[in-house]
């Protein structure tokens, strides 16, 4: 089970670039591909789900080029796109049978793999309540029963917290790490909570290009030594936003508490402290655009 992006680029119309000359190789386990809006998370995700075509480049799954045979990845794909809409009226089962007659799962076993589905998802219970009355948690999870019915050897998720709440989003979370077994999971987000307990990479994306690929031990590395926090008044924080990569801020009784990014001491009082996945996202994203790190 391999998947290789090899030099991918897409032009859109206006000379927009949604991906320029992204390279990735992945085997399975759950890769957060992280990045702003804007980055190019979508474009790739759809390329991948053979909805739209590189511009340049190749991308093979198992071998096989998916532009040239886009079958062979569609019939190990499943997919949840990032404005995934239901069907207000269908209630769930309804629903994932409507789903797999589009996606010809085999007729006899569906019954079963439906109520399985709707076991693995949570939502047994909720299976004859028309979808219009789910909250954006449960049609995120019906959603992904959906793109489960022909168990995935590639599962592609698009920014699926979106509007979610808290405790919505930890379920998901835990639902998408226990589901990722034998298969290969691309979880796109731009929020870095979402991949920090589950993925097993990361890759990070801007602008359209890879900025990174790692462990998330890797990029917490890249950030050792180089998180400070320490006490300024208030008045100050504007001054301290302008020179420095600042990742957080705590207000205290004595002032706000700052916590930035920086190769050395910002300021003799500032104490070092343990780097967070969030710190080292800061730092690449605005290397990348720049800025200071
Ligand atoms: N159909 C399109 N036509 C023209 N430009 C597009 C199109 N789709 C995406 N883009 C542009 O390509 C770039 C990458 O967009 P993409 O939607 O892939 O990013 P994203 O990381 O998924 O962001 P978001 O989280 O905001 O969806 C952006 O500059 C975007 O404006």
């Amino acid at each position: 089970m391999k998947l290789v992006i090899d030099h991918v680029s897409k032009s859109y119309k206006g000379n927009v670039w949604g991906l320029k000359d992204f390279s990735l190789e992945l085997g399975p386990g759950i890769l957060g591909l992280l990045g702003p809006n804007g980055a190019g998370k979508s474009t790739l995700m759809r390329i991948l789900a053979t909805i739209t075509r590189a511009t340049e480049g190749t991308i093979t799954w198992d071998g096989v080029d998916i532009a040239k045979s886009p079958d062979s990845i569609r019939s190990v794909l499943g997919y949840l796109p990032q404005d995934f809409g239901v069907y207000p009226n269908l209630n769930a089962v309804e629903f994932l049978e409507y789903m797999a007659a589009i996606k010809g799962v085999d007729g006899k076993a569906v019954k079963r793999r439906i109520d399985e589905l709707l076991e693995v998802v949570n939502l047994a219970d909720a299976r004859s309540r028309p979808l219009g009355g789910y909250s954006g948690g449960m049609k995120q999870r019906i959603g992904i029963a959906q793109a489960l019915l022909n168990d995935p050897g590639l599962l592609i998720v698009d920014e699926p917290t979106v509007g979610l709440d808290p405790e919505e989003r930890v379920r998901f979370r835990n639902l998408l790490s226990d589901l990722s077994g034998d298969r290969i999971v691309i979880l796109s987000t731009h929020i870095v909570s979402d991949v920090e307990a589950i993925a097993s990479d990361i890759a990070l994306i801007n602008k359209g290009e890879l900025l990174m690929h790692a462990t998330p031990e890797d990029l917490l590395r890249s950030v050792e030594d180089k998180v400070w926090e320490w006490v300024v008044p208030g008045t100050a924080l504007p001054d301290v936003k302008r020179q420095f990569l600042v990742s957080g801020t705590i207000r205290k009784s004595d002032g706000v508490q700052v916590r930035v990014v920086s190769d050395a001491q910002p300021v003799p009082k500032a104490g070092a402290v343990s780097p967070t996945l969030e710190d080292a996202y800061l730092r690449l994203i605005s290397s990348h655009r720049g800025g200071s790190a």
